[in-house]
C-alpha cells in the first residue's frame, strides 16, 4: 500500500531521517519505536506531505505520493496526528461527519449515502449515545475515539497513527488498539503506528521497525528486533524480556537505573538530564 525508499530530510545540514526505506502491505500493522527525536513523528509529517522530503521517494498505492490531489490521497489515507484532534466546539456527529469529506460528490444521492456511513461508524465504535456530545467537553480518551471514528468515516486504505495511545489509560489503550485491529482484519487496512509502548507494539504489529537517530536500526517480527541488547543499544536502558503467558509476545520488563548492571550505567541517560 505504502513503499518508501531512500528517504532524506533535512534541518539545514543536520540530518532528521537517514535514508530510510520501508513497505505497508494491505492488512498488516507496521509498528514504528525508537527513542524521543529519533525521527518517527518527522516520518509522519513526510507521509501526510505535510513536508518534503529531500532525497528518496513515497509511493501510495503504486503512485509517487507527490502525483495525488489532497482530496485522492484523504481517499486512501488518514493520518492521526500526535496532538489527536483539536477541543472544538463541534458535536462529536459533526466531527466524525468531516471525515467524509473526501468523498463528497455534488450529485444528490451522495449525501444519504454519507450519512450511512457516519451512522454506521458511530454504532462501530460505540460513539451513538454520545453523539450530540461537544468534542470540547470529552475527555482525552474520549476524544481519540471520536478522532479514530472520524478516520473510519473517511474509509482510508492506509491509516497513519502517531502515538494514539499515549495519553490514554488502559481500558482506553485496549479499546483503541483493539478497534483498529478489527478494522484491519476486516477491511484489509495498512496500518502504519508509532508507540512508545515496545510491550503493545509487540502485541498488535506483525513488524516493528526501530528507528536511532534518524535511521533505521532494526526491523523484523515483534520476537526478532526486541532483544535486551537492542534495547540496550537504542534506549540506554537494561530491560529483561519475557514471554507473554497468554499471547507468547515477547514482553519488555524494566527495573531502574539503580538495579541495572553497573559497567553499563555510565552510559545511561543520566537524570537530572
Ligand atoms: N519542524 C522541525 N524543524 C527542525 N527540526 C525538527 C522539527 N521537528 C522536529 N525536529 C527535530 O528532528 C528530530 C526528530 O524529531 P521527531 O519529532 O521526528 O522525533 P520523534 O522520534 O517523533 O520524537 P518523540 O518520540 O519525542 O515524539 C529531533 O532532533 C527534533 O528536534
Amino acid at each position: 500500500m505504502v513503499n518508501i525508499r531512500n528517504l532524506w530530510k533535512y534541518d539545514g545540514d543536520r540530518p532528521l531521517l537517514r535514508g530510510i526505506s520501508l513497505s505497508v502491505a494491505p492488512g498488516e500493522m507496521l509498528g514504528v519505536i525508537g527513542p524521543n527525536g529519533s525521527g518517527k513523528t518527522t516520518l509522519v509529517r513526510l507521509l501526510s506531505a505535510e513536508e518534503n522530503p529531500e532525497a528518496g521517494e513515497i509511493r501510495l498505492g503504486g503512485r509517487p505520493l507527490t502525483e495525488w490531489s489532497a482530496r485522492e490521497r484523504a481517499r486512501q489515507m488518514a493520518v492521526l496526528p500526535q496532538e489527536g484532534l483539536p477541543p472544538t466546539p463541534f458535536t462529536v456527529e459533526e466531527v466524525v461527519s468531516m471525515g467524509r469529506h473526501p468523498h463528497r460528490g455534488w450529485w444528490p444521492w451522495s449525501g444519504s449515502r454519507d450519512a450511512e456511513a457516519v451512522e454506521q461508524v458511530l454504532e462501530e465504535t460505540g460513539l451513538q449515545s454520545n453523539r450530540n456530545r461537544r468534542v470540547d467537553r470529552l475527555s482525552g480518551g474520549e476524544r481519540q475515539r471520536v478522532a479514530i471514528a472520524k478516520a473510519m468515516a473517511q474509509q482510508p486504505r492506509l491509516l497513519v497513527l502517531d502515538e494514539p495511545t499515549t495519553y490514554l489509560d488502559i481500558a482506553y489503550q485496549l479499546s483503541v488498539l483493539d478497534g483498529i485491529q478489527q478494522w484491519r482484519r476486516r477491511e484489509g487496512l495498512a496500518v502504519l503506528v508509532i508507540l512508545h509502548d515496545l510491550n503493545l507494539a509487540a502485541q498488535y504489529c506483525d513488524r516493528l521497525l526501530l528507528m536511532k537517530e534518524g535511521a533505521l536500526f532494526a526491523e523484523g517480527t515483534p520476537g526478532q528486533v526486541l532483544t535486551p541488547e537492542r534495547i540496550w543499544e537504542v534506549y540506554g536502558v537494561q530491560p529483561v524480556l519475557t514471554e507473554h503467558p497468554v499471547t507468547g509476545a515477547p514482553q519488555v520488563l524494566l527495573t531502574s537505573g539503580e538495579q541495572a548492571p553497573a559497567e553499563n550505567r555510565e552510559s545511561a541517560v543520566p537524570f537530572p538530564l
